[in-house]
């Protein structure tokens, strides 16, 4: 089914069932999402409400068992691993609450990553990540490697790691959840900021107050459902 140009991604039905012996979790029980093109968006709600859930599978890192998400006008087929794989790398960038760097690469080769699977040469790599690390004000950090940066400065790596691939929309568990208020509120101006000079779309999840006021769109999870 094709939609409209302007939606970056679009998600019906949606159930999610966590099985283990006799006993099974129902994580999401039927979520309708969209996020266009550009968009601020946050996902709320209290602990256990699906939210993870809900960005793994809006990330194709985990199927459904049922329900349908479009992504960039496709319809997502789950069982095309290649062509799933090949659609979450070229499509989507993700930030994890706890950065996710690896520890043995600097600053610069952790940006570069995502597009060692692509045609790109070597120096069209180093300048894309360059001119992501400058963008997120770690010019002169290039060369660190994580442990040698502080958490906030970490995040902003992965920030620019999630957009290197130049990705439609970003997902972010949690982005600030490791920061203090000082910093998180930092990192979000930057993300703001990114969003609005770039156009890639943000769907964040979080707990916190801050980081839903700065939201465009807001989205509450109660129980494995989204609230009207
Ligand atoms: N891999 C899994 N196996 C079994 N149950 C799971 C799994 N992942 C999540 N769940 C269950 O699904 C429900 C939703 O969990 P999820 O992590 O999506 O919530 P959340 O809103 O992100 O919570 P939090 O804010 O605490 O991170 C919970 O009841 C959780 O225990």
């Amino acid at each position: 089914m094709a939609v409209e140009s302007s939606i970056a991604l679009r998600a019906s039905n949606l159930h999610k069932l966590y099985a283990f012996g006799e006993t099974s979790v129902a994580a999401l029980r039927g979520v309708d999402i969209t996020i266009e093109q550009g968009d601020f968006a946050a996902l709320c709600g209290p602990s256990g409400s699906g939210k993870s859930t809900l960005l793994n599978l809006l990330g194709l890192l985990e199927p459904p068992n049922q329900g349908e998400i479009w992504l960039d006008g496709q319809t997502v087929d789950h069982g095309a691993t290649e062509a799933l794989d090949q659609l979450r790398r070229n499509r989507l960038g993700f930030v994890f609450q706890s950065f996710n760097l690896v520890p043995v690469l600097s600053a610069i080769e952790n940006v570069e990553l995502p597009l060692l699977m692509t045609s790109m040469s070597s120096s069209e790599r180093r300048k894309r990540a360059e001119s992501l690390l400058d963008a997120v004000g770690l010019a002169d950090r290039m060369s660190h490697r994580p442990k040698q940066l502080s958490g906030g400065q970490q995040q902003r790596v992965a920030v620019a790691r999630a957009l290197v691939n130049a990705p439609l929309l970003v997902l972010a568990d949690e982005p600030t959840a490791s920061l203090d208020s000082q910093t998180a509120a930092q990192l979000l101006d930057l993300m703001q900021s990114l969003n609005r000079q770039l156009g890639t779309a943000f769907l964040f999840s979080t707990h916190d107050a801050r980081v839903v006021e700065r939201a465009q769109k807001l989205f509450t999870l109660s129980d494995g459902r989204i609230l009207a």
